[in-house]
């Protein structure tokens, strides 16, 4: 199953246009930057917004075409806004049971019980909305969106209303959405840290029209793409947990260029984790160190450099097929003297483990 989408709208001096084919699964983040037009794209999809000749095809059902326009109301669709609208005349369980009403029986795939479950909210079914803290919320109106067993998930920067603290509270019920469901989100942000967390395709949004669109790690490490420059400009690996060290207090994760070491965390052997490795934090070396302190060093390939003349240059890598950044100085790469296709080795000075192991 795929989505697939072509929109084109002139809204004052904006205009979108934008075509689009999404994959059936995941989350699919929307990132740009604002009033690029991710709302409305969003809007588009949920039939609240309308343009004259779309085309919107979800699995094997046209949502619109030159023929054909679905209402919102007929669309399976779960929306998630910026601030929970929850019902505050009803307790949670009232307004999870809501949206449910008026799903055909045969159409439910996704129970009230399996969303209060994902969500953790069984505690505060009879709760009314005004007894909830904002985070909690946030979980109930994810928790009802899904209650409708929706086709797509919609996401409008369904944090950006939230303190650090909850944003990291729901942080990892968003995470197992994904892993959980077999219901394509469509997610908008703005936070960097957001999408490494939890898109698995991005699509890159600028003034009305989609820059480039395609897998999370690749996007994030394309020299040509604004992403891989930047503080905070940063490959994301998935990685698995294959062992726990008590003696020395560290896990190991496998990826398919070899095998890290973290600090120790209470996941699961298995347990599938995405890491996040800023570029600043990798150095390069021709030979393999052995008198350092470092404890991730992974054989690499040199796919592109780019200079710009600048006193860093950036690096893509290819190690083991995975790609990863490194931010070194353009003195460093002149005396490594740097080349694409040239073996190197990155050294990995810190590991973010983007998967929170909260709820494990
Ligand atoms: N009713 C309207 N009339 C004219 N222009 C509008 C109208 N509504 C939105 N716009 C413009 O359309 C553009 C896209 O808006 P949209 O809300 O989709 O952007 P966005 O990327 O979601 O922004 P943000 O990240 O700030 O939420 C903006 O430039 C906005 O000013």
């Amino acid at each position: 199953m795929s989505i697939d989408a072509k929109f084109s709208l002139v809204k004052g001096d904006f205009k979108l246009d934008v075509e689009l084919t999404l994959p059936g699964r995941g989350v699919s983040a929307v990132f740009g930057p604002s009033g690029c037009g991710k709302t409305t794209l969003l809007r588009l999809i949920a039939g609240l917004e309308r343009c004259q000749h779309g085309y919107l095809k979800v699995g094997d059902r046209v949502w619109q075409d030159g023929n054909d326009y679905i209402p919102p109301h007929k669309r399976a669709i779960g929306y998630v806004f910026q601030e929970a609208s929850l019902f505050s005349h009803l307790d949670v369980k009232g307004n999870l049971e809501y949206g449910v009403k008026r799903v055909p029986i045969a159409e439910r795939r996704v129970s009230i019980d399996q969303g209060i479950e994902l969500l953790g909210i069984g505690h505060l079914l009879n709760r009314k909305a005004d007894q909830l803290s904002g985070g909690e919320k946030q979980r109930v109106a994810i928790a009802r969106a899904l209650a409708v067993s929706p086709k797509i998930l919609l996401m409008d920067e369904p944090l950006s209303a939230l303190d650090l603290a909850l944003k990291r509270e729901i942080m990892p019920y968003l995470e197992s959405l994904h892993g959980e469901l077999d219901i394509p989100v469509i997610y908008v942000s703005h936070s960097p840290d957001e999408v490494a967390r939890l898109a698995d395709h991005l699509v890159l949004l600028d003034r009305g029209r989609v820059r480039a669109d395609g897998p999370i790690a690749s996007m994030l490490t394309r020299l040509d793409l604004p992403l891989a420059y930047g503080d905070d400009a940063a490959a994301v690996i998935d990685a698995c947990v294959t062992e726990h060290d008590d003696h020395y207090g560290v896990s190991y994760l496998e990826f398919a260029g070899g095998q890290f070491t973290v600090a120790r965390n209470s996941l699961p052997i298995g347990q599938a984790v995405r890491l996040r490795i800023v570029a600043r934090d990798v150095s390069l070396t021709l030979e393999q160190q052995t008198g350092t302190s470092i404890l991730n060093i992974f054989a690499a390939t040199v796919a592109e450099i780019i200079s710009d003349e600048q006193p860093e240059v950036v690096v893509r890598l290819m190690a083991g097929g995975v790609p990863l950044l490194s931010r070194i100085t353009r003195k460093s790469a002149a005396q490594l003297n740097l080349e694409c296709g040239q073996m190197v080795f990155a050294q990995i000075k810190s590991v973010a483990l983007l998967s929170d192991d909260k709820k494990h």
